[in-house]
C-alpha cells in the first residue's frame, strides 16, 4: 500500500520552524509595560462591591444539613469563587513590572475574601430534607385550593399578600410563588426570607444566592406568573 494514501500512516513533518513563526519578533518586548498599582485597587473596589452587604458583621453559623449540597453547588458555583479561580487563572506573569503574582514579597491581594455566610441553623423537622419531603407530601403549598397555577398576577395583586398567614407571595424572575410553608425552612431565616413579602425579590435573590435553584425548590409554591402589562 502506497503510504501517501493511507491516513494511518501520513507522514507529519514538523510545523516547528522558527524562522516560520517568527517567535522571537512575534512576542513583543515587554521591557517597556508597567502596569499601575491602580488595576489592583480597581480589582478590590470591586471586590468590595460585590461582597453581600457589605459589612464584615457576619458569622458562620452554618449547620450542614444533609440537602444543601445537592440543592446548590455552593462552593464551586459561588461567583466569589469563580471569581477567584479566574483571577488566579487569568493572572499574568509579569516579569519586569515588579507586579507578578509569583514573586514571594507580593502578599496576596487577589484572594478575595471568603464569602459571608448567614445561614441559620433550622429547627428540627426544618431542614431542607425535610423541606423536600414536604413537598413531595402536601398537596396545596401554594395555597391555590384548587385553582390552576397558570394564570396572570398583578404585582398589585403580590402586595396584597404581604402579612396574610399562610399567603405570602414573592415574584422571582417572573413567578408569583407562596413563600409561607417554605418560612422556616429558608436557611438564612425567617427574616431574610419575609424581606420578599409582597416584592419582587429578584434582585436580593441574586444578591445573595444566584445559585440557588428556587425554580426547584419552590416549584409546588408556584400560584402563577407575574402580569408585567
Ligand atoms: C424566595 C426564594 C428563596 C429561596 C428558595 C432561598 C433559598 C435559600 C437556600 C437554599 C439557601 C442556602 C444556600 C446555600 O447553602 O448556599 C439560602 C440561604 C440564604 N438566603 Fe435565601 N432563598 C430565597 C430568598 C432569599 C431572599 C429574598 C434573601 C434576602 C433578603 C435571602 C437570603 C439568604 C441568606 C442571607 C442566606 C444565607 C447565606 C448563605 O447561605 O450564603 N434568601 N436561601
Amino acid at each position: 500500500m502506497d503510504d501517501s494514501s493511507d491516513f494511518t500512516f501520513c507522514k507529519v513533518s514538523s510545523q516547528v520552524d522558527d524562522d516560520h513563526l517568527e517567535s522571537p519578533k512575534a512576542i513583543p518586548s515587554i521591557d517597556n509595560i508597567t502596569l499601575e498599582d491602580n488595576h489592583l485597587d480597581g480589582m478590590s473596589m470591586s471586590r468590595t462591591e460585590n461582597s453581600l452587604d457589605g459589612s464584615d458583621s457576619h458569622v458562620d453559623v452554618a449547620v450542614e444539613d444533609e440537602a444543601s449540597g445537592s440543592l446548590c453547588d455552593n462552593e464551586s458555583n459561588s461567583p466569589q469563587q469563580k471569581s477567584n479561580l479566574s483571577e488566579s487563572a487569568t493572572s499574568p506573569e509579569v516579569g519586569k513590572s515588579g507586579l507578578s503574582v509569583n514573586e514571594p514579597t507580593q502578599k496576596k491581594p487577589l484572594a478575595k475574601k471568603p464569602a459571608a455566610r448567614a445561614k441559620v441553623p433550622f429547627e428540627k423537622g426544618y431542614s431542607q430534607m425535610d423541606w423536600l419531603k414536604l413537598t413531595r407530601t402536601d398537596p396545596d403549598l401554594a395555597g391555590l385550593k384548587g385553582r390552576p397555577n397558570r394564570q396572570l398576577i398583578s404585582m398589585d395583586e403580590v402586595k396584597q399578600h404581604k402579612t396574610t398567614e399562610g399567603s405570602i407571595w414573592t415574584v422571582l424572575k417572573g413567578r408569583v410563588y407562596n413563600i409561607s410553608p417554605y418560612m422556616k425552612f429558608h436557611p438564612g431565616g425567617v427574616d431574610m426570607l419575609m424581606k420578599a413579602a409582597g416584592k419582587d425579590c429578584t434582585s436580593l435573590f441574586n444578591k445573595y444566592h444566584a445559585w440557588v435553584n428556587a425554580e426547584f425548590l419552590l416549584e409546588k409554591c408556584l400560584v402563577g406568573y407575574l402580569d408585567v402589562n
